[in-house]
C-alpha cells in the first residue's frame, strides 16, 4: 500500500480507503462563509506566548515543512480564545499551491489564499502530544492566510533554511525562532470544531482560523515551491498543492471572536 500524499494515486479522494475517517462527521478543512458565523461575546481574545529558545529544528517530512518545538514545559502556550486550559506549542507547517491562485487549505466564501500556516498546539490536561491528538479537545490549531504582497521577512528566516532540507526526511538544526512574528496584528478568528487536515485524519482539532491574513511576495511562494516531496535519490517532485480541499460542515456551528 503506497503512503498518503497529494498526488492523483493517493492523494485527498484516496485517503477514505485507508482512513475511513475521511468521511467522518467533522473533517477539516472547511469553507468559511463569513455570513454563516455568529458572533460568539464568550468567545476571548488568543493568547499566544511564545518562546524562541523552544524552537529545535527544520524538516521536510514529504508532505510538507515543519519546525518543530521543545514541547516538554509551559514556555510557548496558547490560553484563551475558544479552549479551556494550556495547550503547548509541538510545531508550525504550512499549504501551498503550484500557483498563487490556490494554496490555503481553509477557504473564505469560496477564495483560496496561495498559503496557509498552522501553528499545531496540544492540551496539556493529557500527559503527551500522542495522547492528546486522539482526544476530542486534544488539538488546537491556529490558522493563518498568507496573501500576496510585501516580502514578509519574518517568514524569509524560514526560507533561508530551506537549502538544507530540500529532499524529503532532510533536517536541520533551526534555533530561536519566534513564530508569533509569523502573526498578524489582528488576532480577530472564526472557530470550528474539525480535524487534522492529513492523515491520520483524527477529529481532535478545535480550529482556530485567523481573519486577518500575513503577507509573502511572489519570490518567497517560489521559494516554498523549490521543495521537494521526493527523497534524494529519488526522480525530483516538487512540493506543490499539498492542501485538502474544504470538507462537508456537516451542520457544525462556525463561530466568529468578532462582529
Ligand atoms: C502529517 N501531518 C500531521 C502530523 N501530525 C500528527 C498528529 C497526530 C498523529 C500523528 O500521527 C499518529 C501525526 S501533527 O499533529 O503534527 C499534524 S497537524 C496537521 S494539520 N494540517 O491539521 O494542522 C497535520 C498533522
Ligand atoms: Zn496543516
Amino acid at each position: 500500500a503506497h503512503a498518503w500524499g497529494y498526488a492523483a494515486n493517493n492523494g485527498p479522494d484516496k485517503w477514505a480507503a485507508n482512513f475511513p475517517i475521511a468521511d467522518g462527521p467533522r473533517q477539516s478543512p472547511i469553507d468559511i462563509v463569513p455570513g454563516g458565523a455568529s458572533y460568539d461575546s464568550v468567545l476571548k481574545p488568543l493568547k499566544l506566548k511564545y518562546d524562541p529558545s523552544n524552537c529545535l529544528e527544520i524538516l521536510n517530512n514529504g508532505h510538507s515543512f515543519q519546525v518543530t518545538f521543545a514541547d516538554d514545559s509551559d514556555s510557548s502556550t496558547l490560553r484563551d480564545g475558544p479552549i479551556s486550559g494550556v495547550y503547548r506549542l509541538k510545531q508550525f507547517h504550512f499549504h501551498w499551491g503550484a500557483s498563487d491562485d490556490k494554496g490555503s487549505e481553509h477557504t473564505v466564501a469560496g477564495t483560496k489564499y496561495p498559503a496557509e500556516l498552522h501553528l499545531v498546539h496540544w492540551n496539556t490536561k493529557y500527559p503527551s502530544f500522542g495522547e492528546a491528538a486522539s482526544k476530542p479537545d486534544g488539538l488546537a490549531v491556529v490558522g493563518v492566510f498568507l496573501k500576496i504582497g510585501d516580502a514578509n521577512a519574518s517568514l524569509q528566516k524560514v526560507l533561508d533554511a530551506f537549502d538544507d532540507i530540500r529532499a524529503k526526511g532532510k533536517q536541520s538544526s533551526f534555533a530561536g525562532f519566534d513564530p508569533s512574528t509569523l502573526l498578524p496584528g489582528c488576532l480577530d478568528y472564526w472557530t470550528y470544531d474539525g480535524s487534522l487536515t492529513t492523515p491520520p485524519l483524527l477529529e481532535s482539532v478545535t480550529w482556530i482560523v485567523c481573519k486577518e491574513p500575513i503577507s509573502v511576495s511572489c519570490e518567497q511562494m517560489a521559494k516554498f515551491r523549490s521543495l521537494l516531496f521526493s527523497a534524494e535519490g529519488e526522480p525530483e517532485c516538487c512540493m506543490v498543492d499539498n492542501y485538502r480541499p474544504p470538507q462537508p460542515l456537516k451542520g457544525r456551528p462556525v463561530r466568529a471572536s468578532f462582529q
